[in-house]
């Protein structure tokens, strides 16, 4: 996922080289960047969450790390000078002449890509439930989540130093690196799917046996997941949590430069601690998960961060240009972003049957990947309904789409209220410790 999470992001520091290299407009980049949640959006996350159930963690993780190298490769043999001048390219430049052809071919690499991505992270998250039940599941996901988030800031760091490091320079570069990275990233699970099999041989004949006869998976199970009303709380959380976190991950650094009046590098600067901030505390929150519980209210508690967060940047940093209240909305940013991951996915194996959660996890993406597929495009079309006239990318006024971000967490509070409460009444576990000598176990099965 480390590996996975920097290619997602090693183009985002290179819009204007790959602008000058390629003639990529801000819109065809814009086109690009959304690709990866095409394919996903339009059903592909639920054939995964089916192929993840019926085939289980080895195969669907080796699947799902070969089509993020091969959207990877795509994508490096579209932007390299390889593809230019090709007969492919000049086809693809023969129409939609808007997107030039390197991009409609790297959207596609993007496209595939992405579905490996989002097919890993479910199955990721399975395997995670599968190998930590009942003992340090929240840590060990949080350690994950910790791991991916330094490879964002990682990637923020060296993707410009790495196209630099050539003349002219070039956005081939940091590419082919994170492409490198991820073909090694297939043979690490290669290695992990053995490990795995031998924990298989570990668990003995009686726990497989049991697997097999009280927890096949069915094609009906989908629809009893779709059924569920505390399926629908929890994506629903998810998608309003996540769609004003990464959105806003990609104004964030214009709407530092506007309210404070810095240069790009100084706004990226500030906002690149807040993923290193996540990625320090999501580990320890996971760790007091593990021990004390309070999943619910963790949630609760992100959402209402993440208000105040948003408010803050609306109002609070454009009356005073304050680098310090700034920095202080950054941290607490973090903090949100820390409580709630932390809390929310070691959450699913607590409510759902063991033999879908592949699916479970797989539908929650699906809904998330709608919402961050459509809020970025929602959130530009705000800003440019809200500044009339202006043309300079320093002036835009941030209050109305900051506002916009800040109503999605007061949804998802809302949310998470409801979800507390659920769990007042049904007793799902879900403010209970994962480490536990007696688990008593209240999973729904299908049905809530
Ligand atoms: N084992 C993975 C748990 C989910 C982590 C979560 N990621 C997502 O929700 C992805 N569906 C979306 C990632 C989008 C990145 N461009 C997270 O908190 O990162």
């Amino acid at each position: 996922m480390l590996f996975a999470y920097m290619f997602v992001d090693v183009m985002s520091p290179l819009q204007s080289l790959i602008q000058k290299q390629r003639g990529w407009s801000p819109d065809a980049f814009g086109y690009y960047a959304g690709a990866e949640y095409i394919l996903n959006v339009f059903g592909f996350l639920i054939l995964a969450g089916i192929i993840l159930d019926k085939m289980g963690v080895r195969f669907t993780g080796t699947l799902s790390a070969s089509l993020m190298v091969a959207g990877a490769l795509i994508k490096l043999y579209a932007i390299s000078e390889l593809f230019q001048g090709t007969a492919l390219e000049l086809w693809l430049n023969s129409w939609w002449t808007e997107m030039p052809g390197s991009a409609k071919l790297a959207a596609l690499g993007f496209m595939i890509f992405g579905c490996g991505c989002e097919m890993a992270g479910i199955t990721v998250s399975k395997a995670l439930a599968k190998w930590f039940e009942g003992k340090e599941m929240a840590l060990a996901m949080g350690l994950e989540m910790a791991i991916a988030r330094i490879g964002v800031f990682f990637i923020f760091t060296i993707s410009p130093r790495l196209a630099d490091s050539v003349v002219p320079a070039s956005v081939v570069v940091p590419v082919a690196f994170c492409s490198a990275l991820l073909c090694i990233g297939l043979l690490a699970y290669i290695v992990f799917t053995f490990m795995d099999a031998k924990l298989d041989r570990e668990m003995g004949a009686n726990k497989v046996a049991e697997a097999e006869s009280d927890e096949e998976f069915k094609l009906s199970d989908v629809g009893s997941i779709f059924k569920s009303k505390l399926f629908w709380i929890i994506a629903m959380l998810c998608v309003l949590y996540y769609s004003a976190i990464f959105p806003f991950q990609r104004y964030a650094a214009n709407m530092l430069q506007c309210n404070l009046g810095i240069s790009e590098t100084q706004a990226s600067d500030i906002f690149r601690w807040f993923p290193v901030g996540a990625a320090a505390l999501t580990p320890l929150l996971g760790y007091y998960l593990d021990r004390k519980g309070k999943g619910a209210s963790m949630l609760i508690l992100g959402a209402i961060l993440m208000i105040v967060c948003h408010l803050t940047f609306a109002f609070v940093v454009p009356a005073t240009k304050s680098e310090l209240i700034t920095y202080s909305a950054i941290v607490v940013l973090g903090i949100s972003f820390s409580l709630v991951p932390a809390a929310l996915w070691p959450s699913v194996p607590k409510i759902m049957d063991k033999r879908f959660l592949g699916s479970a996890y797989s539908l929650i993406f699906w809904v998330q990947n709608i919402g961050l597929a459509f809020v970025p495009i929602l959130i530009g079309k705000v800003i440019t309904w809200s500044n009339p006239g202006v043309t300079d990318p320093m002036q835009y006024d941030y209050t109305l789409p900051m506002c916009c971000f800040a109503s999605l967490g007061v949804l998802a509070l809302i949310f998470g209220i409801i979800l507390k409460a659920m769990n007042t009444v049904h007793h799902y576990g879900l403010e209970d410790p994962n480490i536990k000598e007696d688990f008593e176990d209240v999973r729904i099965d299908g049905e809530a």
